[in-house]
């Protein structure tokens, strides 16, 4: 493509060179250029991109687009434009023919609730045999092909090219995950999103964000991108304020809820560990519908998509259908061993907010003790101590014991984020134990429960590695209980 053709709208000054040049490739990444590539330099929150563009130029890179002033003397064309991340999203979109505007692409954000809620629409939009694909944490689902990505929101060139792909692979419609740092870090930046939804929003991620209050505006900006509705929780504090922040847009608004009368909303809710069944009450008539999920969270996440099948105007029999068709998720409260009333759980949950309702939907159906195992993912230094804190809190009220481990725990010392996690839980309760390597930790759980105790083992979900410094080593919770149930068993049998 032309290079007049890629910066198509961009705001840009030629610093050297020219547009007559043929672009065969884009990289953000200097160990991606290629000849005749063009090279984005993004100054990163490690390294500076601009500090890699002689390896860019070594390795073919022709044109540059930079948004500092740099001295670069080959022969070669340079841009320069106020913000490198903005335009690669633009650059992309460009030189991938602007695949979102060929589709019905949905967005969600929110802190929780992401994941499950893609997956239910997922099924919806299948059972009305409309074709879908999906992105975020679990990976890049194509026609059922999955693929894994680096963050539950690709980079914007990535995102571009998996949109590309989504659209020579016939599908109409893409839902996918919007994050805090996706829309801060303008990962989405002109795409053309036909709806957007928001779950909740409770605190994570204040290390990029700081405050609340900057970590809804992130969160917020993703429904300043949407052309058709806006979905969002009315039970939620952050969604009244959303309401209110959109409520001047022309994209219509639909709210969802079950302690406040909203647009689309449950009543006789019924639970039971196996599913939960309600009544959906929505401005053209009421059904029935059946999760396969247990506890409140799951009725608001199939409220979110039932919001979204019902502005896509998808009939009620598949929305029924859809929902009664996802068995369960990956990693969101999967029973990974039962024996009678004993039993084995596993969830993703790794945010204050998400522990609690973890540990309090576990509880009605728990004779005996919860155990729960879990760690913390947050930055090792000061920037992680409240998340530590908060959830230490959580544990301590409404687990009874925990046995405190490691997660991911990348580049920091295990040791100091096991023994902050710990004070805070000491401060309320001595019931708990620290176990520094989690399998270890999953396996003392086990040791010490015992018939009609629920062991929940948080945090890591459908995860198959723990990133301990930079490697990632395989680590499967499923098969480490399986194991280690398998040897119990035969342990006993022989001592019989
Ligand atoms: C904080 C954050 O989001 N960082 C993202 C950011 O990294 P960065 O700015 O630090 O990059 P950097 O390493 O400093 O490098 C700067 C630039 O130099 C380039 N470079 C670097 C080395 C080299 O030899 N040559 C070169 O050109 C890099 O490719 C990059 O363009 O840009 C990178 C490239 O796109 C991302 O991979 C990286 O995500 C990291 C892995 C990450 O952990 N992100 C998390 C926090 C994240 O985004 N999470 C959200 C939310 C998840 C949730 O729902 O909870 C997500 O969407 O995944
Ligand atoms: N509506 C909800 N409200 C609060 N917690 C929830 C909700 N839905 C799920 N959870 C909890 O949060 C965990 C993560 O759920 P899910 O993966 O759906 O969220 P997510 O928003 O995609 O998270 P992430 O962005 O971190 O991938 C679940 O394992 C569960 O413990």
């Amino acid at each position: 493509m032309l290079l007049e053709s890629v910066v198509r709208d961009l705001d840009f000054t030629i610093v050297k060179g020219n547009l007559d040049v043929k672009v065969e490739s884009i990289a953000y990444d200097s160990r991606e250029a290629k000849n005749n590539s063009l090279f984005i330099a993004i100054s990163g929150f490690v390294v500076d991109g601009h500090d890699f563009i002689t390896k860019a130029i070594q390795k073919g890179s022709t044109v540059i687009v930079v948004e500092k002033d740099i001295q670069i003397d080959s022969d070669i064309t340079v841009l320069k434009v106020p913000d490198t991340r903005d335009a690669m999203a633009l650059i992309g979109a460009n030189f991938y023919h602007n695949p979102t505007k060929d589709f019905n692409l949905i967005g969600i954000t929110g802190t929780n609730g992401k994941t499950s809620t893609t997956y239910f629409i997922k099924s919806i939009f299948e059972q009305a045999k409309r074709s879908i694909g999906l992105i975020g944490t679990i990976g890049t689902v194509i026609n059922n092909n999955v693929t894994k990505n680096k963050n539950t929101t690709p980079e914007s060139l990535d995102l571009q090219k998996i949109f590309a792909d989504m659209v020579e692979a016939k599908s109409d419609n893409c839902i996918m995950e919007v994050s805090s740092h996706a829309l801060s870090l303008k990962r989405v930046a002109h795409s053309s999103f036909n709806m957007g939804i928001y779950t909740n929003l409770t605190p994570d991620h204040l290390e990029l964000h700081n405050t609340m209050e900057e970590y809804f505006e992130a969160k917020a900006m993703l429904f300043d991108l949407t052309s058709d509705y806006n979905i969002v929780n009315a039970d939620d504090e952050y969604g009244q304020k959303l309401m209110k922040r959109i409520e001047k847009y022309d994209t219509e608004l639909i709210t969802y809820g079950i302690d406040t009368k909203a647009e689309i909303y449950a009543t006789n809710i019924n639970y039971s560990f196996e599913h939960t069944t309600f009544t959906v009450q929505t401005p053209k008539g009421k059904f029935d519908v059946k999760v396969n999920l247990p506890g409140k969270i799951y009725v608001y996440n199939s409220l979110a998509a039932i919001a979204c099948a019902y502005c896509a105007g998808i009939e009620v029999k598949d929305i029924q259908a859809g929902i009664r068709n996802v068995e369960g998720i990956k990693g969101r409260l999967e029973v990974i061993y039962k024996e009678d009333d004993y039993r084995i759980v596993v969830d993703f949950a790794h945010t204050e907010d998400s522990l609690e309702k973890a540990l309090t939907t576990l509880r009605p159906y728990t004779k005996g003790k919860i155990i729960l195992v879990f760690g913390v993912y947050a930055p090792g230094d000061k920037r992680g101590l409240s998340k530590r804190r908060s959830m230490g809190k959580v544990a301590a009220k409404y687990a009874d014991f925990s046995v405190v481990t490691s997660d991911n725990p990348k580049e920091y010392d295990p040791n100091l984020i096991i023994d902050e996690i710990s004070e805070s839980i000491d401060e309320e309760t001595s019931s708990y134990n620290k176990v520094l390597d989690r399998e270890e930790a999953i396996k003392f759980a086990i040791d010490i429960s015992e018939k009609g105790d629920t062991i929940l083992i948080a945090g890591k979900g459908h995860e198959t590695a723990q990133i301990i410094g930079k490697e990632e080593i395989p680590f499967n919770e499923t098969e480490i209980v399986e194991d280690f149930m398998n040897q119990r068993a035969k342990t006993r049998e022989r001592a019989r």
